[in-house]
Protein backbone atom coordinates (compact mmCIF):
# COMPACT_ATOMS: atom_id res chain seq x y z
CA UNK A 1 0.00 0.00 0.00
CA UNK A 2 1.03 3.64 -0.87
CA UNK A 3 2.17 5.67 2.15
CA UNK A 4 3.16 9.15 2.73
CA UNK A 5 5.37 9.16 5.95
CA UNK A 6 8.41 11.15 7.14
CA UNK A 7 11.31 8.71 7.57
CA UNK A 8 14.22 9.12 9.89
CA UNK A 9 17.68 9.15 8.05
CA UNK A 10 19.93 6.37 9.76
CA UNK A 11 22.95 6.64 7.11
CA UNK A 12 24.35 9.07 4.84
CA UNK A 13 27.72 8.60 3.23
CA UNK A 14 29.31 9.03 -0.11
CA UNK A 15 30.18 5.68 -2.05
CA UNK A 16 31.63 7.52 -4.91
CA UNK A 17 31.64 10.64 -7.05
CA UNK A 18 28.69 12.44 -6.44
CA UNK A 19 27.19 9.44 -5.45
CA UNK A 20 25.16 8.85 -1.85
CA UNK A 21 23.99 6.08 0.24
CA UNK A 22 21.28 6.80 2.34
CA UNK A 23 19.14 4.69 4.12
CA UNK A 24 15.96 5.88 6.44
CA UNK A 25 13.85 4.11 8.66
CA UNK A 26 10.07 3.95 9.00
CA UNK A 27 6.98 1.93 8.80
CA UNK A 28 6.87 2.18 5.16
CA UNK A 29 9.73 0.49 4.65
CA UNK A 30 7.65 -2.61 5.54
CA UNK A 31 5.35 -2.18 2.30
CA UNK A 32 8.38 -2.44 -0.10
CA UNK A 33 7.72 -5.77 -2.10
CA UNK A 34 9.06 -5.78 -5.89
CA UNK A 35 12.74 -4.86 -6.48
CA UNK A 36 12.68 -1.85 -8.95
CA UNK A 37 9.90 0.21 -7.15
CA UNK A 38 10.83 3.88 -6.37
CA UNK A 39 9.61 6.14 -3.60
CA UNK A 40 8.95 10.24 -4.48
CA UNK A 41 10.75 12.39 -1.67
CA UNK A 42 10.13 15.92 -0.84
CA UNK A 43 13.40 17.27 -0.48
CA UNK A 44 13.04 20.13 0.97
CA UNK A 45 10.09 21.68 3.52
CA UNK A 46 10.32 24.95 2.00
CA UNK A 47 7.84 25.61 -1.30
CA UNK A 48 11.06 25.36 -3.33
CA UNK A 49 11.69 22.80 -4.60
CA UNK A 50 7.93 21.55 -4.95
CA UNK A 51 7.94 18.85 -6.85
CA UNK A 52 8.91 15.50 -5.10
CA UNK A 53 11.99 13.76 -6.73
CA UNK A 54 12.23 9.89 -7.89
CA UNK A 55 14.83 7.53 -6.53
CA UNK A 56 14.64 3.72 -6.74
CA UNK A 57 14.96 1.42 -3.90
CA UNK A 58 18.22 -0.24 -4.02
CA UNK A 59 17.99 -2.63 -1.15
CA UNK A 60 15.77 -3.43 1.26
CA UNK A 61 15.77 -4.63 5.53
CA UNK A 62 12.16 -5.43 6.59
CA UNK A 63 13.76 -6.91 9.47
CA UNK A 64 14.84 -3.44 10.62
CA UNK A 65 12.25 -1.39 9.00
CA UNK A 66 14.77 -0.13 6.48
CA UNK A 67 15.43 0.74 2.72
CA UNK A 68 18.86 2.02 1.01
CA UNK A 69 18.48 4.59 -1.73
CA UNK A 70 21.52 5.18 -4.08
CA UNK A 71 21.94 8.33 -5.54
CA UNK A 72 23.56 11.29 -8.06
CA UNK A 73 23.77 14.48 -6.13
CA UNK A 74 23.64 17.05 -9.12
CA UNK A 75 20.87 18.73 -9.43
CA UNK A 76 19.12 21.01 -7.25
CA UNK A 77 16.74 18.46 -5.56
CA UNK A 78 19.75 15.25 -4.98
CA UNK A 79 22.16 17.99 -3.64
CA UNK A 80 19.44 19.05 -0.81
CA UNK A 81 19.28 15.31 -0.18
CA UNK A 82 22.72 14.92 0.22
CA UNK A 83 22.31 17.97 2.87
CA UNK A 84 20.37 15.08 5.03
CA UNK A 85 22.20 14.17 8.23
CA UNK A 86 21.82 11.26 11.09
CA UNK A 87 18.41 11.93 12.74
CA UNK A 88 16.73 13.86 10.32
CA UNK A 89 13.40 12.82 8.90
CA UNK A 90 12.27 12.84 4.81
CA UNK A 91 8.75 13.31 3.88
CA UNK A 92 8.77 9.81 1.74
CA UNK A 93 5.98 8.96 -0.49
CA UNK A 94 6.01 5.44 -1.60
CA UNK A 95 6.42 2.26 -2.64
CA UNK A 96 5.18 3.46 -6.04
CA UNK A 97 4.92 1.75 -9.59
CA UNK A 98 5.56 -1.67 -10.72
CA UNK A 99 9.07 -3.31 -10.22
CA UNK A 100 10.91 -6.22 -11.75
CA UNK A 101 8.98 -10.04 -11.84
CA UNK A 102 11.64 -12.01 -10.42
CA UNK A 103 9.28 -14.88 -11.42
CA UNK A 104 10.08 -14.34 -14.85
CA UNK A 105 13.67 -15.90 -14.46
CA UNK A 106 13.67 -19.65 -14.55
CA UNK A 107 17.78 -20.49 -14.64
CA UNK A 108 19.89 -17.73 -15.06
CA UNK A 109 19.49 -14.08 -15.74
CA UNK A 110 21.63 -11.18 -16.91
CA UNK A 111 21.81 -7.67 -14.85
CA UNK A 112 22.10 -4.78 -17.28
CA UNK A 113 22.72 -1.30 -15.36
CA UNK A 114 23.86 2.04 -16.69
CA UNK A 115 24.91 4.88 -14.20
CA UNK A 116 22.41 5.54 -11.69
CA UNK A 117 20.26 2.51 -13.15
CA UNK A 118 22.34 0.78 -11.28
CA UNK A 119 21.11 0.97 -7.59
CA UNK A 120 17.68 -0.65 -8.40
CA UNK A 121 19.49 -3.99 -9.86
CA UNK A 122 21.30 -4.91 -6.18
CA UNK A 123 17.83 -5.70 -4.39
CA UNK A 124 16.21 -6.98 -7.75
CA UNK A 125 19.95 -9.61 -7.51
CA UNK A 126 19.31 -10.47 -3.79
CA UNK A 127 16.01 -11.57 -4.12
CA UNK A 128 16.72 -13.35 -7.23
CA UNK A 129 19.62 -15.37 -5.78
CA UNK A 130 17.43 -15.86 -2.88
CA UNK A 131 15.18 -17.81 -5.61
CA UNK A 132 17.85 -19.89 -6.67
CA UNK A 133 18.14 -18.17 -9.83
CA UNK A 134 22.27 -17.41 -11.01
CA UNK A 135 22.32 -13.67 -11.84
CA UNK A 136 25.04 -12.20 -14.08
CA UNK A 137 25.98 -8.16 -13.89
CA UNK A 138 26.97 -6.14 -16.08
CA UNK A 139 27.20 -2.44 -14.81
CA UNK A 140 28.46 0.68 -16.93
CA UNK A 141 29.83 4.03 -15.68
CA UNK A 142 31.25 7.09 -16.98
CA UNK A 143 34.49 6.41 -15.25
CA UNK A 144 36.49 4.65 -12.08
CA UNK A 145 35.51 7.34 -10.01
CA UNK A 146 31.61 6.82 -10.70
CA UNK A 147 31.67 3.17 -10.08
CA UNK A 148 29.71 1.81 -6.84
CA UNK A 149 28.63 -1.58 -4.98
CA UNK A 150 31.12 -3.43 -7.55
CA UNK A 151 32.12 -5.67 -4.63
CA UNK A 152 28.23 -6.24 -3.49
CA UNK A 153 27.63 -7.52 -6.74
CA UNK A 154 30.36 -9.88 -7.36
CA UNK A 155 29.10 -11.25 -3.71
CA UNK A 156 26.30 -11.92 -5.80
CA UNK A 157 27.08 -13.63 -9.06
CA UNK A 158 29.53 -12.68 -11.94
CA UNK A 159 30.16 -9.06 -12.64
CA UNK A 160 31.58 -7.28 -15.56
CA UNK A 161 32.44 -3.43 -15.09
CA UNK A 162 32.61 -1.17 -18.50
CA UNK A 163 33.63 2.58 -17.58
CA UNK A 164 33.39 5.31 -20.77
CA UNK A 165 36.69 6.28 -20.65
CA UNK A 166 38.59 2.98 -19.54
CA UNK A 167 39.87 4.03 -16.64
CA UNK A 168 38.21 0.84 -15.04
CA UNK A 169 37.02 -2.31 -16.06
CA UNK A 170 35.88 -3.20 -20.03
CA UNK A 171 36.39 0.63 -22.46
CA UNK A 172 32.99 1.37 -23.84
CA UNK A 173 30.00 0.74 -22.95
CA UNK A 174 27.82 -2.52 -21.56
CA UNK A 175 27.06 -3.61 -25.08
CA UNK A 176 30.90 -4.00 -25.60
CA UNK A 177 30.55 -6.65 -22.84
CA UNK A 178 27.63 -7.97 -23.69
CA UNK A 179 29.15 -8.56 -27.48
CA UNK A 180 32.04 -10.61 -25.77
CA UNK A 181 29.20 -13.01 -23.43
CA UNK A 182 27.39 -16.08 -24.10
CA UNK A 183 23.69 -15.78 -24.93
CA UNK A 184 22.71 -19.07 -22.29
CA UNK A 185 20.78 -16.93 -20.35
CA UNK A 186 16.88 -17.13 -20.38
CA UNK A 187 15.59 -13.14 -19.00
CA UNK A 188 17.38 -10.04 -18.57
CA UNK A 189 16.51 -7.39 -16.40
CA UNK A 190 17.88 -3.46 -17.68
CA UNK A 191 17.64 0.06 -16.08
CA UNK A 192 19.28 2.95 -17.06
CA UNK A 193 19.35 5.67 -20.00
CA UNK A 194 17.22 5.36 -22.70
CA UNK A 195 19.96 4.81 -25.29
CA UNK A 196 21.06 1.75 -23.31
CA UNK A 197 17.97 0.34 -22.99
CA UNK A 198 17.34 0.58 -26.93
CA UNK A 199 20.76 -1.25 -27.33
CA UNK A 200 20.10 -3.93 -25.08
CA UNK A 201 16.88 -5.21 -26.68
CA UNK A 202 17.49 -4.92 -29.77
CA UNK A 203 20.89 -6.88 -29.03
CA UNK A 204 18.18 -9.52 -27.34
CA UNK A 205 15.21 -9.70 -29.36
CA UNK A 206 14.52 -13.78 -28.72
CA UNK A 207 15.13 -13.35 -25.20
CA UNK A 208 12.86 -12.09 -21.82
CA UNK A 209 13.18 -9.06 -21.03
CA UNK A 210 12.55 -6.28 -18.47
CA UNK A 211 13.06 -2.62 -18.78
CA UNK A 212 12.70 0.41 -15.95
CA UNK A 213 12.47 3.82 -17.61
CA UNK A 214 13.72 6.92 -15.91
CA UNK A 215 11.28 9.14 -17.00
CA UNK A 216 11.13 12.93 -16.01
CA UNK A 217 7.95 12.99 -13.12
CA UNK A 218 5.62 15.37 -11.37
CA UNK A 219 2.83 13.47 -9.29
CA UNK A 220 4.35 10.15 -9.36
CA UNK A 221 1.10 8.58 -9.01
CA UNK A 222 -0.69 8.36 -12.23
CA UNK A 223 -2.25 11.69 -11.80
CA UNK A 224 -0.47 14.50 -13.80
CA UNK A 225 0.14 12.74 -17.07
CA UNK A 226 4.11 14.14 -16.79
CA UNK A 227 6.08 10.75 -17.79
CA UNK A 228 3.65 9.23 -20.35
CA UNK A 229 5.11 7.74 -23.04
CA UNK A 230 3.74 5.77 -26.74
CA UNK A 231 2.99 2.11 -26.49
CA UNK A 232 3.24 0.03 -29.41
CA UNK A 233 0.13 -1.61 -27.94
CA UNK A 234 -1.77 0.69 -29.73
CA UNK A 235 -1.32 3.77 -32.05
CA UNK A 236 -3.31 6.03 -29.68
CA UNK A 237 -2.98 4.94 -26.51
CA UNK A 238 -0.56 6.17 -23.77
CA UNK A 239 1.51 4.79 -21.00
CA UNK A 240 2.63 6.48 -17.44
CA UNK A 241 6.09 5.22 -16.31
CA UNK A 242 4.94 6.31 -12.77
CA UNK A 243 2.34 4.48 -11.73
CA UNK A 244 1.72 1.75 -15.28
CA UNK A 245 5.79 1.59 -14.54
CA UNK A 246 8.66 2.16 -14.29
CA UNK A 247 9.35 -0.95 -15.54
CA UNK A 248 7.74 -2.45 -18.91
CA UNK A 249 8.54 -5.46 -20.47
CA UNK A 250 10.65 -5.03 -23.71
CA UNK A 251 9.20 -4.00 -26.85
CA UNK A 252 5.88 -2.40 -25.28
CA UNK A 253 7.47 1.36 -24.37
CA UNK A 254 8.58 3.36 -27.81
CA UNK A 255 11.09 6.29 -26.49
C1 LIG B 1 11.56 5.79 -11.53
C2 LIG B 1 12.81 6.61 -11.36
C3 LIG B 1 13.81 6.12 -10.54
C4 LIG B 1 14.98 6.86 -10.34
N1 LIG B 1 15.93 6.35 -9.53
C5 LIG B 1 17.06 7.05 -9.28
C6 LIG B 1 18.05 6.54 -8.40
O1 LIG B 1 17.92 5.45 -7.82
N2 LIG B 1 19.15 7.30 -8.19
C7 LIG B 1 19.31 8.54 -8.82
O2 LIG B 1 20.34 9.18 -8.60
N3 LIG B 1 18.39 9.02 -9.66
C8 LIG B 1 17.26 8.32 -9.92
N4 LIG B 1 16.33 8.83 -10.76
C9 LIG B 1 16.58 10.13 -11.40
C10 LIG B 1 16.30 11.24 -10.38
O3 LIG B 1 14.94 11.27 -10.10
C11 LIG B 1 16.75 12.57 -10.95
O4 LIG B 1 18.14 12.54 -11.14
C12 LIG B 1 16.39 13.70 -10.00
O5 LIG B 1 15.00 13.88 -9.98
C13 LIG B 1 17.08 14.96 -10.42
O6 LIG B 1 16.64 15.98 -9.54
P1 LIG B 1 17.55 17.23 -9.21
O7 LIG B 1 16.69 18.24 -8.54
O8 LIG B 1 18.77 16.82 -8.51
O9 LIG B 1 17.97 17.71 -10.65
P2 LIG B 1 17.37 18.88 -11.50
O10 LIG B 1 17.92 18.72 -12.85
O11 LIG B 1 17.60 20.17 -10.82
O12 LIG B 1 15.80 18.55 -11.57
C14 LIG B 1 14.92 19.37 -12.26
C15 LIG B 1 13.63 18.65 -12.51
O13 LIG B 1 13.77 17.58 -13.40
C16 LIG B 1 13.33 16.37 -12.83
N5 LIG B 1 14.32 15.37 -13.28
C17 LIG B 1 15.58 15.60 -13.65
N6 LIG B 1 16.17 14.48 -14.07
C18 LIG B 1 15.24 13.51 -13.98
C19 LIG B 1 15.22 12.14 -14.31
N7 LIG B 1 16.27 11.50 -14.82
N8 LIG B 1 14.12 11.45 -14.05
C20 LIG B 1 13.04 12.04 -13.55
N9 LIG B 1 12.97 13.35 -13.26
C21 LIG B 1 14.05 14.08 -13.48
C22 LIG B 1 13.30 16.60 -11.36
O14 LIG B 1 12.30 15.83 -10.69
C23 LIG B 1 12.97 18.07 -11.29
O15 LIG B 1 11.59 18.27 -11.41
C24 LIG B 1 15.16 8.12 -10.99
C25 LIG B 1 14.16 8.60 -11.82
C26 LIG B 1 13.00 7.86 -12.00
C27 LIG B 1 11.92 8.38 -12.88
S1 LIG C 1 4.32 11.59 -12.96
FE1 LIG C 1 2.28 12.29 -12.88
S2 LIG C 1 1.27 10.82 -14.16
FE2 LIG C 1 3.28 10.03 -14.00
Amino acid sequence: MIKQERMQVVKQQQIAHHIFELTVQGALANEMAEPGQFVHIRVADSFEPLLRRPISVASIDLEASQFTMIYRAEGRGTGLLAEKKLGDTIDVLGPLGHGFPIEAAEKKAYLIGGGIGVPPLYELAKQLNARGIQTVHILGFESKQAVFYEEKFRELGETHIATVDGSHGTQGFVTHILNELPTDFDTYYSCGPTPMLEAVQWAYPQKKGFLSYEQRMGCGIGACFACVCRTTKSETDYIKVCSDGPVFPAGVVIS
